[in-house]
């Protein structure tokens, strides 16, 4: 596999991307971003009240973080991120900003080539049955475990030509990890 400088650790709600993301960056001694520390509030508080987020929630915050992961490339620096990226169109606004976003059919066409970051993707797949009871049992969290339907829901699990890897949480962690550092030589 090509070598990257950024990793995105994506999934549900559960699934593992903090815990993965860190201990991964820590492994790699890469710097670590958790997308969930950029949430506007409006965005914590109607997810603390239940209400999934929407395209318009989701999209300022992701070309927060694109921008966030094509300065810290452009520097030199390594980076993993955890972000939920449920949707492909998540997954093209991480790499390509606000040039990820379709252009409304009655826009005029996007000028030159925009500034991309190299991303493998690591997907966390599992059932309901294992993440909502992994999400019962996390404490102090401000996501509620009755969003987990609507992340499924929402979720467009990545394929070709994505540049990803896939892996069951129902691994244990170091197994998890072993996995994307062969992935990664
Ligand atoms: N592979 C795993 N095996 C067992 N428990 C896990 C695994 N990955 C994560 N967990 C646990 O599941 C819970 C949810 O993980 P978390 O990293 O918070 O998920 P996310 O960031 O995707 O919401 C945490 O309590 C974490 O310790
Ligand atoms: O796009 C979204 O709807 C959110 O990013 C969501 O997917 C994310 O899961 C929350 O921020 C909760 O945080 P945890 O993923 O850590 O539960």
């Amino acid at each position: 596999m090509a070598a990257v400088p950024a990793l995105l650790v994506m999934g549900v709600s559960g699934s593992g991307k903090s815990t993965v993301g860190a201990l991964l960056a820590s492994e790699l001694g890469w710097k670590f971003y958790d997308a969930d520390d950029y949430h506007p509030e409006e965005n914590r508080a109607k997810m603390g009240k239940g209400i999934p987020l929407d395209d318009q929630d989701r999209i300022p915050w992701l070309c927060t973080l694109h921008d966030i992961l094509l300065r810290e490339v452009t520097s030199g620096q390594y980076v993993v991120l955890a972000c939920s990226a449920l949707k492909k169109v998540y997954r093209d606004i991480l790499i390509r900003g606000k040039h990820g976003v379709p252009p409304k059919s009655d826009a005029p066409g996007k000028e030159g080539k925009p500034a991309e970051v190299q991303l493998l993707v690591v997907y966390l797949s599992g059932s309901f049955e294992v993440i909502s009871g992994r999400l019962l049992k996390r404490k102090g969290h401000f996501m509620p475990s009755e969003l987990l339907q609507s992340q499924f829901d929402t979720l467009e699990p990545p394929s070709d030509p994505e540049n990803f890897i896939h892996i069951s949480v129902d691994k244990s962690l170091p197994e998890i990890i072993a996995i994307i550092m062969e992935a990664l030589k």
